[in-house]
């Protein structure tokens, strides 16, 4: 088994080992009606209610007999996060440390004669059939040709191997057009969905192109001490998601000579600067760390051959486009065209489009599928539900998912960090596992958040938009927008952490009077997603087209949906090709009313078997069964209510 397959199996088998000795949570109001099997009769399950005012803290003292099988005496969390003192995975992880061991475990992985197989069994648990008729655009000149294995591009024999090693046998519908235009040298803005695979569609041309090029890559600074100058540089909104990418990014390039370096705020500059100092052909970095340490001289960026920037749109926003235009335009990195650029996102506004093509030279726009939505893969559930009730009814929800047994990992949404805090609190209160991370966080609380969460161990993580991007997380079955955002991007890029690869997921949002701005782009998107629309939400989606400002702010035609330049001017024949496959009617077609008359049937929308029955369709991502929870001192001292997102 592999060192990736064994973190899946540990989150989805109910049977691992490591599982096994949990006992089984059971939220305090569902335990009568638990049997001793854990099977529960959910006809006789009341919705749960909660008297917030009167409710006492339930205590767990046995729930920690979990942690003796490992011979650990973990202490009652005290501080934030119920994960806190539980986390028997250590301390939190340095990159550098990750990338180490995955290395080790990476090369363990032989590759076997039958790996050459292009059976579809072996693909990496990723569903092809979900993207067999998604629509695909291209514009700009001469685009290269798709294609339909990565065997017919030349990435090199390492590359190729590793490639095997993930065990991608075929690339993703991005992938298939992204790599070949990337391959030949081609700038690129490419809008696919969450979850489809752009990382790799970024990252092979950068190891491929290295390869071939071989630059040298540390040289000696002045002043005696060394800079680093990195051929390909990665940036990325977030420390995790630089983290991620960077291990990722480290799995491809195995055994090929290339070096991959991460650095990000919130962990120690010196370690990341000795490093570099070993030397880095890819550096995948945040933006406020990579300028500190330019301004230190650690860092040059005169030697850039490949920039690509992540969730791109997110980074030329309001507020963060001077930094990235610094970095990009005034710290010596080579000018357009000179080097190559790959801009990447879900979601690509036309005013995002407009500062980014300052980036780009000659570039090839690409969108694969309907962008900002990752069509009817994930099911998108909105329930009208006003601020003081919101608790309670997250609380129905999460007690449904248990009750047929298939609790599994959820992510919910908030605006705020202290509203992260509180929630979580209050989820901890009451008896559910939850951990928050946000922006306020020290960085090892954060990694452990999140680690805790991915293992299964806190399968409920309370989260600001530090959470809303990239994140891959294996087995998130249900994302809860349990306060909606401001702009439907976010919610598209939220609702992506579920869905992933082909698979499916479940999105609930709680909608309230204050969201009206957001319910015309909602409801088009929902459309779009062929998901059905609440008769309500369409009444208040008409409503606010009156209120053209707001509404037209949030749009959907500032989603980007389009090349912004063919709206600009007429280009030539040559310029503007669209692409759909082949197959004109596997484009999305605009929503059919009739088939769509909302109707949540029986149970009502709401009620506790509703969620269980739309839960028990969608849950299929994880078995996880059984999970410790504790209760826990609350250290709450955190008055921003900044929303948090960039580091
Ligand atoms: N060709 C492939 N075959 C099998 N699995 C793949 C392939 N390409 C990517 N994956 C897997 O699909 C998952 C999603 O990929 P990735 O995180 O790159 O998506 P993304 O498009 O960047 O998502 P987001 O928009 O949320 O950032 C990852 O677990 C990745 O390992």
């Amino acid at each position: 088994m592999t060192w990736a397959d064994e973190a899946t199996e540990l989150t989805r088998n109910p049977t691992h080992p490591f599982r096994r000795t949990r006992q089984k949570y059971i939220p305090p109001s569902l335990r009568q009606t638990y049997k001793s099997n854990g099977v529960t009769n959910l006809n006789s399950t009341r919705p749960p209610s909660f008297n917030f005012s009167t409710e006492s803290a339930p205590s767990f003292n046995s729930s920690f007999n979990s942690h003796q099988h490992r011979g650990s005496s973990p202490p009652l969390g005290r501080g934030r996060g119920c994960g806190r003192g539980r986390n028997s995975y250590g301390a939190a992880s340095n990159p550098s440390q990750n990338a180490t061991s995955y290395n080790i475990k990476f090369e363990q992985l032989e590759l076997k004669q039958d790996d050459d197989s292009t059976d579809n069994n072996n693909v990496n648990a990723i569903n092809f059939d979900a993207y067999e008729d998604i629509p695909v655009e291209a514009s700009g000149s001469e685009i290269p040709e798709p294609v339909t294995s990565f065997d017919e591009i030349d990435l090199g024999e390492a590359l190729n191997r590793n490639i095997k090693r993930c065990k991608y046998v075929k690339p993703t519908p991005v992938q298939r057009h992204a790599i070949p235009i990337a391959v030949a040298g081609r700038d690129l803005m490419a809008c696919a969905q969450t979850g489809s695979g752009k990382t790799a569609a970024f990252c092979f041309p950068i190891i491929c192109g290295i390869l071939r090029d071989r630059f040298k890559q540390v040289r000696t600074g002045g002043g005696g001490f060394r800079v680093a100058y990195p051929t390909a540089l990665i940036l990325s909104p977030t420390r995790e998601l630089s983290c991620q990418i960077h291990e990722e990014a480290t799995k491809f390039a195995y055994k090929t000579g290339l070096k991959v370096a991460v650095a990000y705020g919130g962990a120690p500059i010196a370690e990341q600067f000795r490093n570099l100092e070993k030397g880095v052909d890819i550096l995948v970095a945040t933006p406020g760390r990579l300028m500190d340490m330019i301004q230190r001289a650690g860092v040059s960026l005169k030697m850039i051959k490949y920039l690509a920037l992540d969730e791109a749109d997110r980074m030329l926003d309001m507020g963060f486009e001077q930094q990235i235009r610094k970095i990009v335009e005034q710290m010596g990195m080579p000018p357009p065209g000179s080097r190559q650029t790959m801009l990447f996102s879900a979601t690509f506004p036309d005013d995002i489009q407009r500062l980014a093509s300052d980036f780009l030279s000659n570039y090839i726009f690409l969108t694969v599928g309907k962008v900002g939505s990752s069509t009817d893969l994930i099911a998108q559930r909105v329930e009208l539900v006003q601020d003081m009730d919101k608790r309670s009814h997250l609380m129905n929800l999460l007690c449904a998912q248990k009750t047929i047994g298939q609790p599994a990992l959820t992510l919910v949404f908030v605006e705020t960090k202290r509203g992260a805090d509180a929630l979580e609190h209050w989820l901890c209160m009451n008896g559910l596992p939850a951990i928050a991370i946000h922006g306020d966080k020290v960085q090892r609380e954060r990694e452990r958040a999140l680690k805790s969460f991915k293992s299964g161990m806190t399968p409920i993580l309370v989260a600001t938009d530090v959470a809303s991007r990239g994140l891959d997380i294996p087995c998130v079955a249900h994302v809860i927008n349990f306060d909606m955002p401001k702009g439907i991007d976010v919610y598209v890029h939220r609702i992506g952490r579920t869905g992933r690869a082909g698979n499916s997921g479940l999105a609930t949002a709680f909608f309230s009077d204050k969201n009206l701005p957001l319910a015309k782009p909602l409801v088009d998107l929902m459309q779009e997603a062929k998901q059905e629309v609440p008769s309500w939400l369409s009444k208040y989606a008409e409503n606010s087209f009156g209120d053209s400002g707001r509404a037209s702010r949030y749009g959907r035609s500032k989603f980007g949906g389009s090349d912004f330049r063919t709206s600009l001017q007429s280009w030539g024949d040559n310029y503007h090709r669209p692409r759909t496959n082949g197959d004109e009617n596997s484009v999305i077609d605009s929503y059919d009313p009739a088939s769509s008359e909302v109707g949540y049937a029986t149970p009502a929308p709401g009620s506790t078997e509703y969620y269980a029955t739309a839960y028990a369709d969608y849950h299929a991502l994880a078995d996880v069964d059984s999970y410790a929870t504790s209760s826990r001192e609350y250290g709450y001292g955190h008055e921003s209510i900044v929303a948090s997102g960039w580091d």
